[in-house]
């Protein structure tokens, strides 16, 4: 494929994975799509967040200001590779995939980790001969990942740069994940989590998780500032209107199931299980590091990033983004970021 040239999308049977936690799911396939040709050095693995996907690049990717030739991540120069999440609905496999009896996993689909979802992405780095990436990009639970990658493969990657992530999840975190989780499971049409084929989804219950996601992933002044106190025409406050439109985006193009499973999955995350603690694993890492947080970041607060640019060898400091939009920041603030990644790439 010639540079700049439109991307490719794949599927990849990886086989049976054992899960970190126990236990092993079979049949994994991972959906991915590549931008730029490998030359053998200059491969970068761009994670996503929660409701992200594999469409990372091109000019409607979600970090479409970032990727593509002549971008801070350059297509002409580098190979990117992004690939969806396990657990995720966007072709890799996850609870709405059919399991090997033909019907779809739903509740029987087991409870992933970050460690498993790297595993997931090893085992494409094996397929598409990458040794070590040049670099791995990641923000949120695409942090995690790359965090992951680099505290347990650090031969494995020369360098990370890990955006608005921390290294385990916080009591805060899983607070608020708590009425995200709680919310689809109430709904009816949730059925324990075996909905799928049944011709009823917990649209409701999703709608209502990405209202109150969606608010902790902007800041309160950014509300204020935009919203303040006004109306629609029909009487709803217009913040309530900008959560219902986000809400019904989400529940329009993600699925329950996996929003639960992915949930769970940043809920588990804790760089230092098993590991002798966050400051030990951290120690681990040899990959070139820039860590940053946004400043009004009320999810993902600056502190956790602090944390990790103190605690990994190879980070010079803690970049702050400066942003109105919260955790958000990380998939807005294109010039602050590309100064980032230009910093990672060297
Ligand atoms: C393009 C894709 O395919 S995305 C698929 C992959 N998705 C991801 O990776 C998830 C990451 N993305 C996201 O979470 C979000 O889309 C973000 C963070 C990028 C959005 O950030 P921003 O660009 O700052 O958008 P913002 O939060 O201001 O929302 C803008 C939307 O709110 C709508 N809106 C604004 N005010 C109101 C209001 N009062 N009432 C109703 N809707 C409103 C806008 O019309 C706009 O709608 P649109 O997105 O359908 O065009
Ligand atoms: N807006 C992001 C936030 C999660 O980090 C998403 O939907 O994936």
């Amino acid at each position: 494929m010639t540079p700049g040239s439109p991307p490719t999308a794949t599927d990849l049977p990886v086989g049976t994975v054992a899960l970190a936690a126990g236990g092993e799911l079979p049949a994994v396939t991972v959906a991915y799509e590549t931008w730029g040709e490998f030359d053998g050095t200059n491969a970068v693995l761009v994670e996503h967040a929660l409701t992200g996907d594999s469409h990372a690049g091109g000019d409607d990717g979600w970090w479409s200001g970032l990727i593509g030739p002549g971008r801070a991540v350059d297509t002409d120069r580098w190979f990117v590779v992004c690939a969806n999440v396990l657990g995720g609905c966007r072709g890799t496999t996850g609870p709405a995939s059919p399991a090997p009896d033909g019907r779809p996993w739903g509740s029987r689909f087991p409870r992933v980790g970050i460690r498993d979802q790297v595993e997931v992405e090893a085992r494409l780095a094996d397929h598409l001969g990458v040794d070590a990436w040049a670099a791995v990009l990641g923000g949120s639970m695409g942090g995690m990942r790359a965090l992951e990658w680099a505290v347990a493969r650090p031969d494995r990657l020369r360098a990370v740069l890990l955006l608005a992530c921390p290294a385990a999840a916080s009591a805060d975190q899983i607070a608020w994940a708590a009425p995200q989780l709680a919310a689809i499971r109430a709904d009816p049409s949730w059925q324990g989590g075996d909905y799928h084929g049944t011709g009823r989804t917990p649209d409701a219950g999703l709608g209502i998780a990405r209202r109150v996601a969606h608010t902790t992933y902007r800041s309160g002044a950014e509300l204020a500032a935009r919203f303040a106190r006004r109306r629609e025409p029909d009487g709803r406050y217009a913040v309530e209107s900008y959560l219902d439109h986000h809400a019904e985006k989400l529940v329009g193009r993600f699925d329950a199931g996996s929003y639960v499973v992915l949930t769970e999955a940043m809920n588990d995350h804790d760089i230092g299980h098993g590991r002798g603690g966050v400051a030990a694993a951290l120690r681990r890492v040899r990959a070139h590091a820039v860590v940053a947080g946004v400043d009004s970041d009320r999810l993902y607060p600056l502190e956790q990033q602090r944390e990790l640019a103190d605690g990994i060898p190879t980070a010079e400091r803690l970049h702050v983004i400066t942003s109105p939009s919260g955790h958000d920041g990380f998939l807005t603030e294109w010039t602050q970021l590309a100064g980032l990644v230009k910093d990672v790439l060297g």
